[in-house]
């Protein structure tokens, strides 16, 4: 006989949305989702209103990104893409109502969540009051000490008794602060071995596929690659968020690379510094661009020497012709 628990998603009594509530979003659709780890569902569209209403606050703020995932699946799916395991490390970025933060907590993690709008650091601290697997931090990701509060979790010996070595970033971050988050984050090889964002799509396609000679081939394309191997996950229609975002999302993950396995440069800041000179002048060729490193005949032969065109603009290299590029004309 079929039993019908009270925690049946359809069933419980939050389940019934209020007269004010938008109007219920379509069925939502990702492309590829991985197996799922849970039974139930929680954090749908009714769960979501409910929990916006409790603390009194329905409205979310568009100035913070505020578009929650209605689909648990989605949230397994970021979760089993970054192999998130009993005794793992988790930072969260904008836990939001806690839709990912119970997912996370559910596949063993402690985590950590750095919430900027009161309200909702709130919401989720009392939301997970009952477990010491969350530190809800209220703080702009943009501006805390995310290293020296990850290192101190890193030092303690977790839940199956062993310290663990590196810690993973698993979030579905505001579309706004996308750039700062990656750029914050691929240089802590260090600390961290994965992070998986949910980003806009367009973002995340950017950022994973970068095609030499097009538009589209930025100085973030060299970074991302100097700092991590980047994989395109699947990606996840604007119906699965409540509000619903005006484009689709994505997830990407990037795993780390440890700083052993860098590209060979005397200083990234040099290095980096050279690459934005170089698509500074981006349709200038880098034996003019990069004059004020050393004078054009000795870039021209420095460019032979790597095997390129004396006339070379900056979308015809890859990460490690800029690499050997740099490394020929910083040691003459
Ligand atoms: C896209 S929502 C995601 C919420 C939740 N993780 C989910 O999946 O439903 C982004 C969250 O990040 C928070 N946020 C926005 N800017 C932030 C910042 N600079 N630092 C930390 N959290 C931020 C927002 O308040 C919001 O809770």
């Amino acid at each position: 006989m079929l039993s019908i628990t009270p925690t049946s998603p359809s069933l419980r009594p939050c389940a019934r949305p209020r007269l004010s509530d938008p109007p219920r979003p379509p069925l939502p659709v990702v492309a590829a989702a991985a197996t799922s780890r849970r039974k139930r569902s929680e954090d749908d569209y009714h769960a979501t209103i409910k929990s916006l209403n409790s603390k009194g606050r329905y409205t979310p703020r568009k100035s913070l990104g505020q578009h929650y995932m209605l689909n648990s699946s989605i949230n397994e799916a970021l979760s089993n893409v970054a192999e998130v395991e009993d005794g793992d490390v988790v930072l969260e970025i904008g836990p939001g109502t806690g839709s990912l933060t119970n997912v996370l907590i559910d596949a063993g993690a402690t985590v950590i969540a750095i919430e900027k709008d009161p309200h909702m650091a709130m919401l989720v601290r009392d939301r997970f009051g009952y477990t010491d697997q969350l530190v809800v931090l209220q703080e702009d990701f943009t501006k805390c000490h995310i290293h020296s509060h990850l290192s101190s979790l890193l030092e303690n010996k977790n839940s199956i008794g062993i310290k663990p070595r590196y810690a993973k970033v698993v979030s579905n971050i505001p579309f706004n602060i996308s750039t700062d988050v990656v750029k914050q984050l691929l240089p802590m090889g260090d600390i961290f071995s994965a992070v998986v964002l949910l980003l806009q799509d367009e973002t995340a396609s950017r950022l994973a596929d970068c095609s030499l000679r097009t538009s589209e081939y930025r100085p973030i394309n060299i970074f991302v690659n100097f700092y991590s191997d980047p994989e395109y996950k699947f990606k996840v229609e604007r119906t699965n968020f409540f509000p619903q975002p005006n484009v689709d999302a994505a997830v990407i993950k990037f795993t780390l690379k440890q700083v052993v396995d860098y590209p060979p440069v005397a200083s990234p800041k040099s290095f980096f510094s050279m690459v934005n000179s170089a698509f500074n002048g981006k349709r200038k060729m880098l034996r003019r661009s990069l004059q004020h490193i050393c004078p054009s005949l000795e870039i021209e032969a420095a460019l032979k020497n790597v095997g390129l065109p004396v006339t070379a603009r900056p979308q015809d290299l890859t990460l490690d012709d800029f690499v050997k590029l740099h490394n020929l004309i910083t040691q003459l």
